[in-house]
Formats: C-alpha cells, sequence, structure tokens
C-alpha cells in the first residue's frame, strides 16, 4: 500500500504485542505488519470485536505506546524518535483524547477542567476562560458552567471531556469508545456533538469502538480482526 503525502498519520509495517503476565517467555500477538494511513480532516472508526486489539491500536497510534516494530509517523516524522519536548507538545496541543471513562478534576468546575488543559499548554486565563466558554456553550452547557463533576451526569462530563479535549486546537482527536458508558439518549447528544466538532473545528478523528452505528458515521471504516486490519468502507 502507498501513502498519501497528504496523511497527517501513517503506520508503516507496525507490529504490537505484549508479553504474557505469567512471566512466561511467550506473547499475545496483538496485531502483524499494518500499513495504514489517515487523511487530514477524515474521520476513521476501527471497529473489532472485543480483545480484538482496538484500544492497542489506538495507544499505539497516539503514541501512548511503543510498537514492537514498525513506524508510526505523525507528519511524516517518527513519533517514537520525538524529543521529550516535542512529546509534550505532541500530547498537549497536537492530538486530543476523549475515552470511555473520562476523569475530570473533582475539586474543579466544569470551566475550570476546560481551561486548565489551555493554561497548562502556555496560554492565557483570558484567552483560555473566552474559548472555554465557548466551546462549553457549543456543547450545551452554557449553564453548567460552575458545576463540579460531581454535580455533572455522565453524558454532561463526557461533553466536558470532548470540550477539553479540543481546547487546543489539535489536529487529530483520539476517541475510545467515547460513548461506551452512556445510555442510548446520551450516546445520541455526544454521538451528535462529537461530530459536529470535528466538522466546526476541521479536525481529523480516530476512533475505536465496537458501536455499529457509531462507527458508520466515519468517512472510512476499517476491521481489526486476527492480527490485520481490513478496509470496509
Ligand atoms: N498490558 C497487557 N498485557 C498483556 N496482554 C494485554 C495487555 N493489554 C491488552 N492485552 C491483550 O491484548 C488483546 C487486545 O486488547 P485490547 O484492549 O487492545 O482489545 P480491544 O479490542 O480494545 O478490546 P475491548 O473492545 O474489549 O475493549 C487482548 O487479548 C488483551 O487480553
Amino acid at each position: 500500500m502507498t501513502h498519501s503525502e497528504k496523511d497527517i498519520l501513517k503506520f508503516d509495517n507496525v507490529t504490537k504485542s505484549y508479553p504474557l503476565p505469567d512471566n512466561s517467555k511467550g506473547r499475545v500477538m496483538v496485531f502483524e505488519n499494518i500499513t495504514f494511513g489517515i487523511e487530514k480532516g477524515v474521520s476513521v472508526a476501527i471497529t473489532g470485536r472485543s480483545g480484538s486489539g482496538k484500544s492497542t491500536f489506538l495507544h499505539v497510534a497516539a503514541g501512548l505506546a511503543s510498537p514492537d516494530s514498525g513506524t508510526v509517523l505523525y507528519k511524516g516524522e517518527d513519533i517514537a524518535a520525538f524529543s521529550s519536548q516535542k512529546t509534550s507538545k505532541f500530547r498537549s496541543t497536537d492530538v486530543g483524547f476523549i475515552f470511555q471513562a473520562n476523569y475530570l478534576l473533582t475539586d474543579f468546575t466544569a470551566l475550570e477542567n476546560v481551561m486548565l488543559a489551555a493554561q497548562a499548554a502556555g496560554t492565557s486565563e483570558r484567552k483560555a476562560r473566552t474559548r472555554a466558554q465557548e466551546l462549553l456553550s457549543y456543547v450545551g452547557l452554557s449553564d453548567r458552567l460552575s458545576h463540579k463533576p460531581s454535580e455533572l451526569s455522565g453524558g454532561e462530563i463526557q461533553r466536558v471531556a470532548m470540550a477539553r479535549a479540543v481546547m487546543n486546537k489539535p489536529s487529530i482527536i483520539f476517541a475510545d469508545e467515547p460513548t461506551g458508558a452512556l445510555d442510548e439518549e446520551n450516546a445520541a447528544m455526544v454521538e451528535q456533538m462529537l461530530f459536529s466538532l470535528v466538522k466546526e473545528e476541521n479536525l481529523t478523528l480516530f476512533l475505536v469502538s465496537h458501536d455499529a452505528v457509531l462507527s458508520e458515521k466515519c468517512d472510512r471504516r476499517y476491521l481489526l480482526s486476527r492480527r490485520n486490519l481490513e478496509r470496509l468502507s
């Protein structure tokens, strides 16, 4: 497979396994020799059965786990070769994360939780406040700014987490089962807001989920199965 220069993220022959926890010499092979690319501004879903390796794939793609062999490139550069300074910038501003369970800081309000993401990356308090207010209003939470996480519903926490993930204008959002812990009604709302934020902010979305309805909303779909990645659409 050849890669397009437009690819913002590329997997080049990437293999990942885990050592067995019992200290034996065996390993759990998760995926092998995967070559794959994501174009800027495109939403991609990785689907697969439980245990097929979706979360591992996302962790490797986001530089949170190292591959055994092969290279993951962000804008043409090997993420494993980033300096520590570049790694911090990559994690704080180039990418954003949304997980199934998102941990907001319990002693801070919704607004402060979103603002902190930007202040940690060096944005002034005034600018951070303005953007955080805009984003929280965009996800329908302008009347919940001063609520702490214990005073928010699960769906609302997930929407704060989405605002936090896009706060620093990342290029890529990594989402791992972002609606997995929600009831149908909240899942539908979070889903709709995720896709409208992605469009509004012109983001690349890398989503892993076993949920067919959610993955069908993405521009491209892949199936992770038997250590391989197969393109579905
Ligand atoms: N730290 C680890 N050490 C050893 N094996 C692991 C480790 N983490 C995951 N695995 C194994 O790797 C495989 C892939 O796990 P992963 O969590 O990536 O799958 P998944 O598709 O995201 O699953 P689910 O949909 O159930 O969350 C599984 O068989 C799992 O048991």
